[in-house]
């Protein structure tokens, strides 16, 4: 569903690791870990197709418009743009025709799933973190991509929010969806997440999440 042949990746003529040859199945969960700076979220770009690679090619098994849903990191946001939250979900709905009544049926259980109600109206600049976290996830959950990319999605959520979050995304890997997750939240790779791609001193490795994060404290696996 993904592979990635010899890639490169990073600022031109600095890539941030050794090529990367990876395969990651149809169906597959898989986290990426590593310390700030390392080259997560710029991998994750680059799968998305919206990064070129330094070298090398990513090939996907389905659409990259149409078969590929991206979470951005909340910062990449522009909070003045003049919508609403629930313009925001709604716009999971892009490229897609459905009817107006399914539109609505949908619209009204993503945000009832992940608990946005009587936040509909509200702009994005009046949103909290966590609010506004719940909006994109709740965007994504509307695309019914079979490939979703998603970039510390535990960001900003409490305790609440990050039950939703793991949740869905053991619902969404039931369903056959191919996931990628940046996380930095080590406990809940190891816990949630059955294989990581580890990024560390400029090399990938590619292993079951139990193997690469054994022992507390688990930062010091990145
Ligand atoms: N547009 C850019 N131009 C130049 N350098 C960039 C650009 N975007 C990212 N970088 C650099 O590439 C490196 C990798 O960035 P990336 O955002 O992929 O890291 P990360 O592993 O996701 O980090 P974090 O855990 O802090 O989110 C960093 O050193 C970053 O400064």
């Amino acid at each position: 569903m993904i592979r990635c042949q010899s890639l490169s990746w990073g600022a031109p003529s600095q890539p941030l690791t050794s090529p990367l040859n990876l395969q990651l199945d149809s169906g597959s969960l898989t986290a990426i870990i590593g310390a700030n700076g390392c080259g997560k979220s710029s991998l994750l770009k680059v799968i998305a197709g919206l990064q070129k690679p330094l070298a090398g090619k990513v090939l996907l098994g389905v659409p990259r418009q149409s078969g590929l849903s991206f979470l951005p990191q909340q910062q990449h946001l522009d909070r003045q743009f003049p919508i609403n939250l629930q313009e925001l979900v709604a716009a999971g709905f892009w490229g897609r025709r459905l009817s107006t009544q399914l539109r609505a049926q949908r619209l009204h259980a993503a945000l009832e799933n992940w608990h946005l109600h009587g936040l509909e109206q509200r702009p994005l600049m009046a949103l909290s973190g966590g609010e506004l976290q719940r909006a994109l996830l709740a965007r994504l959950s509307l695309t019914d991509a079979p490939v979703l990319l998603l970039d510390e999605p535990h960001a900003a959520l409490d305790e609440l929010g990050q039950q939703l979050l793991w949740q869905h995304i053991h619902a969404w890997h039931r369903e056959g969806r191919t996931l990628v997750v940046v996380c930095h939240d080590l406990a809940a790779v190891r816990q949630h997440i059955p294989s990581t791609l580890l990024i560390k001193h400029r090399e990938c490795r590619l292993a079951a999440s139990a193997e690469l994060i054994q022992q507390t404290p688990y930062t010091q696996v990145a």
